[in-house]
């Protein structure tokens, strides 16, 4: 398949780098500086003093099938196809840059590439979403995982260089990972699932050889995510724990927390002064967030920002802002199906709520899907800037 006919937007900077896929890594490797910042919105929402004109907006998902250019792609290429061809995952990237004028890029890949490398059979079925034909069922089935090979990584990194080589400082890149919860939670249901009873009955049964594997995903997936930053040129990293409201709030600090923080530290480690935002859904619990905010490297945050859905209460962000950490959300994706009218009240609500705080970042509650509408989506980056912008004049004239 000629792939190289969808590189639209990556064109110019490939011909401007005179990079090619045979020297695309040698480039890589021998590069010292990235364009300069003209944008630094999302890096500086995590810093009390920094400038400010209005909040940064981005949103989860942005890239993927709402996007017609996105499915353009996708009627030729299977998905995992699309995150380990570089130049492909840097076009998809840069997609909603195009179209929308939002602050930050998430690099296009999938919390299960890594998992995918560590041994297990992940396809991404339609209508289905990812399907594991090797999933782990007893303990003995943990041999089968092994640590991933570096080379087989290394495409996620080219892409991300490729992408913040064409974004010309015109917006930050977010590097990603899935939490070790909810990648163990693919690994063991096979899939998504609805009860999540086989890997409930892994944490409460299987409670060592849990540990353990959820312990090795925080050790690779730290690599993975320094790696993002150090080979690729992330400016932040989000982890998703999509799965993390599965479990009550005390098993999730008990079991949960530890294997996080494991995470946490092997990146602060080597990245300390890259932003960590952490997304555990539907986990709220005042409880949890005052464990994550306990933790601390060399007297530093470990977690400097959470993604908050829309479920959170006013006891958990005020907890999030005297901690002085980042908050972004929150808004329920649903609202942008809604008209005009209820879009923009909804996001006035949403502002007067959380940009109390200077480390704001406009986002959603979850993610973008297949039946949202690119005007919709856009009236939202609009409208958010905009009310941001009010509201903090507003705030200047009180
Ligand atoms: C749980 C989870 C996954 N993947 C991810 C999560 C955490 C966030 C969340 O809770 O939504 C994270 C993810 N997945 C994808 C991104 C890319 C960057 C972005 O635009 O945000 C990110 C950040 C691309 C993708 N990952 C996937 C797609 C759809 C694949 C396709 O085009 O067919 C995309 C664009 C596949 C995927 N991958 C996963 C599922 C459940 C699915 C199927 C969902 C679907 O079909 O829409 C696992």
């Amino acid at each position: 398949m000629d792939y190289q006919k969808h590189l639209k937007i990556l064109k110019e900077t490939l011909e401007q780098h005179k990079i090619t896929p045979e020297n695309l890594r040698e480039k890589r490797k021998s590069f010292k500086e990235f364009p300069k910042q003209i944008n630094n919105r999302v890096v500086d929402a995590f810093q009390s003093f920094a400038p400010f004109d209005r909040a940064p907006v981005w949103m989860m998902r942005q890239a993927g099938r709402y996007l017609p250019e996105y499915r353009e792609i996708k009627a030729e290429m299977d998905f995992f196809a699309t995150c380990q061809n570089p130049f492909i995952a840097a076009e998809i990237t840069l997609q909603p840059t195009k179209q929308f004028d939002i602050d930050a890029a998430i690099i296009f890949s999938d919390i299960l590439v890594l998992p995918k490398m560590m041994g297990m059979e992940i396809t991404i079925e339609e209508k289905k979403g990812p399907v594991i034909a090797n999933p782990l069922v007893t303990p003995d089935d943990i041999q089968k995982l092994h640590p991933p090979n570096p080379e087989h990584l290394e495409h996620v990194y080219d892409a991300l260089f490729l992408t913040r080589l064409a974004l010309q400082g015109k917006c930050n890149l977010i590097g990603f990972c899935g939490a070790p919860w909810t990648v163990f939670a693919y690994m063991v249901e096979g899939g998504s699932s609805k009860l999540f009873s086989k890997v409930k009955k892994w944490l409460y049964l299987y409670t060592e050889g849990s540990l353990q594997v959820l312990e090795l995903l925080a050790k690779e997936s730290a690599k993975y995510l320094i790696n993002q930053v150090k080979q690729g040129g992330a400016q932040v990293v989000q982890i998703f724990d999509s799965w993390a409201g599965q479990i009550p709030a005390l098993d999730y600090i008990e079991f949960i927390i530890p294997s996080l923080r494991i995470l946490f530290e092997d990146f602060k480690k080597e990245c300390p002064d890259t932003p960590l935002i952490m997304f555990s859904k539907d986990q709220n619990d005042k409880k949890v967030i005052i464990e994550f905010l306990k933790l601390t490297y060399n007297d530093k945050p470990l977690v400097d920002g959470f993604q908050l859905d829309s479920n959170v209460s006013d006891e958990t962000l005020i907890k999030i802002i005297e901690g002085n950490r980042t908050i972004q959300g929150n808004l329920e994706p649903g609202v942008l199906f809604g008209n005009p009218v209820i879009i923009k009240k909804r996001i006035s609500q949403m502002i007067e709520k959380l940009q109390t705080t200077r480390r704001y970042i406009v986002n959603l509650a979850h993610g973008l899907t297949p039946d949202h509408e690119v005007e919709k989506v856009r009236l939202f980056v609009q409208e958010s800037q905009r009310q941001s912008k009010l509201y903090k004049a507003k705030e200047i004239l009180e």
